[in-house]
């Protein structure tokens, strides 16, 4: 079976757990992409489900599928956010970002009651760190902004290569936020939870692809079928 079977599967089976009149938002990613196709066709046979999306890029594939849309100004929570991940270790603590949406996609996943994370079987690790990770920045004083990430990054005892995303036209990336991202090349964080504090407090940084404490479980579709994966810590921890 390919990957892209492998995150259907994922999809599907993460699917199984809305329910009709539920809140949901949308990842972003192309197993995100699955869920929301997927989503389409049951509101087309009659669910009736309202989602938000993390991205203009799952905004365009949702209206295209027919998910009704909202926005966390017009509703107050969600019950679900169904999204994938660059890498899941046990604590089911994720890099994300790898499509660039961290930052919508980790607003929305905070402001669910669950957050599932699909993916291929691929993505799990045992520590985070080989995935590299996504800081999203302002352009704004740059130089000064990456010094600070330096010096965190050495406080928490990780180091490696930063540079700024480019897309595959070499310009440089940016969010559907108006910034821009340094993907950072750790190898292993031994101390996720630690570092993610570092960089939120660093002026300049918006946002970064670490989710701690966010994911309720992963559902991750591999050869030998499907295993999903429930926190065992409360959301938030
Ligand atoms: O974080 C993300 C986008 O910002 C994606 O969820 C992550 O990159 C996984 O993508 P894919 O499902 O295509 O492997």
């Amino acid at each position: 079976m390919d990957m892209d079977q492998l995150k259907r599967q994922a999809a599907a089976r993460a699917l199984e757990e809305v329910r009709d009149g539920m809140q949901l938002g949308l990842g972003t990613g192309s197993t995100a992409k699955h869920f929301v196709e997927l989503l389409g066709a049951r509101v087309a046979a009659g669910l009736n489900v309202i989602g938000v999306p993390t991205s203009e890029a799952t905004r365009a594939d949702a209206e295209r599928c027919g998910v009704p849309l909202t926005t966390l100004d017009e509703i107050d929570h969600l019950d679900i956010t169904v999204d994938g991940a660059d890498e899941i270790d046990p604590d089911l603590n994720l890099i994300k970002g790898g499509g660039g949406a961290l930052l919508r996609e980790k607003i929305v996943a905070a402001a669910s009651d669950r957050m599932i994370v699909i993916a291929d079987d691929t993505k799990w690790v045992p520590t985070l760190g080989r995935f590299p990770l996504p800081i999203e920045v302002i352009p704004f004083g740059l130089g000064a902004t990456r010094r600070a990430i330096e010096k965190a990054f050495a406080q928490c005892g990780v180091s490696g290569q930063m540079a700024v995303r480019r897309a595959k036209d070499g310009h440089v990336f940016v969010t559907d936020g108006g910034h821009w991202i340094l993907d950072a090349q750790l190898g292993r964080i031994a101390d996720p939870a630690g570092l993610a504090k570092a960089l939120s407090v660093i002026p300049g940084v918006v946002e970064h692809g670490l989710f701690i404490g966010l994911a309720s479980s992963a559902v991750l579709a591999g050869g030998e079928g499907i295993r999903v994966i429930e926190r065992r810590k409360p959301k938030g921890d």
